[in-house]
Parts: structure tokens; C-alpha cells; sequence
């Protein structure tokens, strides 16, 4: 039991967890990277242990089974998966890796890809309202993806293999869930997810970075190797889905996506009205407000959003903005407001201190 325990605690304490996230500096590798960078050994060992063993542990029924047929007259690819926000320990996790980029709002979840599941070409581009803790809602658009994945020994054979569609010609195009390793790829980014052919689950933990505004968007460029440019914004998290009876519903987490939710279920009155009220631009994001999702900042988060809505500010080129804004935003971090920049950083509350949460569906 103790073992069990120790990943917990070392998500838990913050200043183990800020060492850890101070080995990376995301923003740098995807610069290096062309956008998109892997991390191997990603986590300690023990914790990715802890978590693959949290995420099997996980109540069956917090799992939400998506899956759609690919009609773009719908919004919807081809896609199956089951993915949850309330997976053992994913609020302590989902706060660990935000501290790869605490200036920025977030949203993760947990998925497991079994059978043929699979996603068809898409980018993740999305927007998401979040709604402040003041009571302010705004746009935000996924900026930075992350997938962590928690299947030991993975191998080809077994698919579930994630294909980076925007590879340059000799670069690597093919990434087979290495246990323990993390992708990290700016959006917009072509990808997909080959039919796992296996009978042990390919478990992530997935999600996106969030910048205010609208990055880009959501009429999709031409698709890498047809050329062909879609109209539709095609996501396999904003789709409409088809929702597969999982038993307890109520139980059952939101799933993430555009709207920092899944598109599951009917949005809670309160969101889907509040997302109206807001009026998007319409090009696509009608689709979210029928599935919206809204995402609760943290008073720390609703203290700088003030700084993010600044960055968000102009959509022009907005991968180099999100750079430049960045930097910005490091410099005010810096200055001593943001928790991981802390000297003598708090310990962290189980349960408290989530970024971002979802607010509850009930
Ligand atoms: O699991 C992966 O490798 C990628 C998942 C993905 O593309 C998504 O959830 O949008
Ligand atoms: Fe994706």
C-alpha cells in the first residue's frame, strides 16, 4: 500500500513537482522541435507507474466511451475512444503538468483506447470558454497539446500508433506509445491515431494549453497529403458524438475537448447560455456551444488573467505571438507572482489548487 501511496505524494508536493517541471522548457523544444517535441522518460518512473495503475483502478463508469462515423456535414471523423476527467488522482496530475507552463489555463483528461479505437486526421484546433472565477466567461483556443502515455511495452504491432501528419520529409513521422514519454505539439497540427489492434488499453493523459482569444480559425486549412482543403472544422473531442450508453452517466466524467470539454453530453443550461450570450464567431463554435464545456480558473489563474487577455489581444500570426506573448508573460511571472517562482512554495492541498475544473455537468 505504501508504494501505491508514494506516486500520490509526489504529486502532492509542489516542490518536488516544480524540480521536476523546471527540467523542461516546453516552448524552447517546440521551437527546437518544428512544433512538436517528445520527452522520454518523461516523469519519474514510479509516479507514470502510479498513475497507469490509477487509470486501470479508475471506476468503469467514469469512463466516456466517443465515438463517431466520419460525416463532415456533421463536424464529426471517424474516431473511438474513452476518455474521463475523473479518472483516480487526475486532478493531481493534470496540476502537476501544468507547471510545464503555469502562466497558462489548462485542461486534461484521461483516455483509454481499446478494440479498433482510433482518431482519423484532425488538428485539435478548438476554442474553449472559460469562465473566471469573477463570473467573466472568455475564448480561449488550444495553443499547445500534450499527450502523456502510461501503456508499458507498447510495440507497432499493437497500433494506437500517433501519426504526425505535418512531419517534414526525413523527419519522424511515426510515434509508438513509448511508456513514460509525452508529445508536446503546437496547434494548429495534422495527426492521427492508427486502430489500436490490441487487447491491453493504450492509456494518456491528454490535453491542451489554452490561450485566450482566438488563434486561429476553425475552418481547417488543406489536409496534409490529400491537399484537400476541408470546410468543415473536423475535432474529435467538438464533433457532434455519438454517445454510447455507459451506465451511470451521472457518474460518467465530462470529457475534454473543444470547450475544454467533450461533446458527449448536452452542455449544462448555464454554460450553453452563457456561451450564446457570449456569441461566438460562429465558425464553429456553435458547434461547442452545443457542446460547451465550461472551465473554472483558480483565484491564481483569475489573478493573471488580466496578463493573458493582454497576450490574446491581435490574432495575427499567432504561433509567433504565443511565443512573444509568452516571454511576456515569463518576464511577469518572474517577478515573484506566480506560485512555482516562490522561494518557499506552499505545499500543495490535495484536491486544492486545480488550475482549471471543469464545472460539474449535474
Ligand atoms: O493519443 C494520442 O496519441 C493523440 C490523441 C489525440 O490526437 C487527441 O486526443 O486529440
Ligand atoms: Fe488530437
Amino acid at each position: 500500500m505504501g508504494g501505491r501511496q508514494r506516486h500520490v505524494d509526489w504529486l502532492n508536493n509542489y516542490s518536488k513537482a516544480s524540480k521536476w517541471a523546471a527540467r523542461y522548457d516546453v516552448i524552447k523544444s517546440l521551437r527546437k522541435g518544428k512544433g512538436l517535441c517528445k520527452f522520454s522518460n518523461f516523469l519519474p518512473d514510479d509516479v507514470a507507474h502510479g498513475i497507469k495503475q490509477d487509470l486501470l483502478d479508475s471506476d468503469q463508469s467514469c469512463w466516456m466511451p466517443t465515438e463517431a462515423e466520419q460525416d463532415y456535414s456533421q463536424n464529426n471523423i471517424s474516431h473511438s475512444f474513452k476518455s474521463t476527467k475523473r479518472a483516480k488522482n487526475l486532478e493531481a496530475v493534470s496540476r502537476v503538468l501544468s507547471l510545464l507552463l503555469p502562466e497558462s489555463l489548462h485542461v486534461f483528461s484521461a483516455a483509454k483506447y481499446t478494440g479498433s479505437d482510433h482518431i482519423a486526421p484532425h488538428d485539435d484546433r478548438a476554442y474553449t470558454q472559460v469562465l473566471l472565477e469573477d463570473g467573466q466567461i472568455i475564448t480561449c483556443s488550444r495553443d499547445i497539446a500534450v499527450i502523456v502515455y502510461l501503456s508499458p511495452n507498447w510495440s507497432k504491432e499493437q497500433g494506437g500508433v500517433l501519426l504526425d501528419l505535418e512531419a517534414k520529409p526525413g523527419a519522424q513521422r511515426e510515434y509508438v506509445p513509448e511508456f513514460n514519454s509525452a508529445i508536446v505539439f503546437r496547434i494548429p497540427r495534422w495527426h492521427e491515431v492508427t486502430p489500436v489492434q490490441s487487447n491491453s488499453p493504450r492509456l494518456t493523459i491528454f490535453g491542451w494549453f489554452l490561450v485566450p482569444g482566438h488563434k486561429y480559425s476553425l475552418n481547417t486549412g488543406p489536409q496534409p497529403e490529400t491537399g484537400k482543403s476541408e470546410a468543415q472544422h473536423l475535432d474529435p473531442h467538438s464533433g457532434k458524438q455519438k454517445e454510447k450508453a455507459n451506465g451511470n452517466v451521472q457518474g460518467a466524467g465530462a470529457t475534454p475537448g473543444s470547450s475544454g470539454s467533450c461533446c458527449m453530453r448536452p452542455p449544462p443550461s448555464r454554460g450553453g447560455k452563457a456561451l450564446q450570450e457570449k456569441g461566438d464567431d460562429g465558425s464553429g463554435a456553435s458547434e461547442d456551444g452545443k457542446h460547451a464545456g465550461f472551465i473554472i480558473t483558480s483565484k491564481q489563474q483569475a489573478n493573471s488573467r488580466s496578463q493573458l487577455e493582454k497576450s490574446a489581444s491581435g490574432d495575427g500570426d499567432s504561433r509567433q505571438q504565443g511565443d512573444s506573448s509568452r516571454k511576456e508573460k515569463k518576464r511577469r511571472v518572474s517577478n515573484g507572482t506566480a506560485q512555482h517562482d516562490r522561494d518557499d512554495p506552499p505545499a500543495w492541498q490535495p484536491g486544492d489548487g486545480s488550475i482549471l475544473r471543469l464545472l460539474p455537468r449535474e
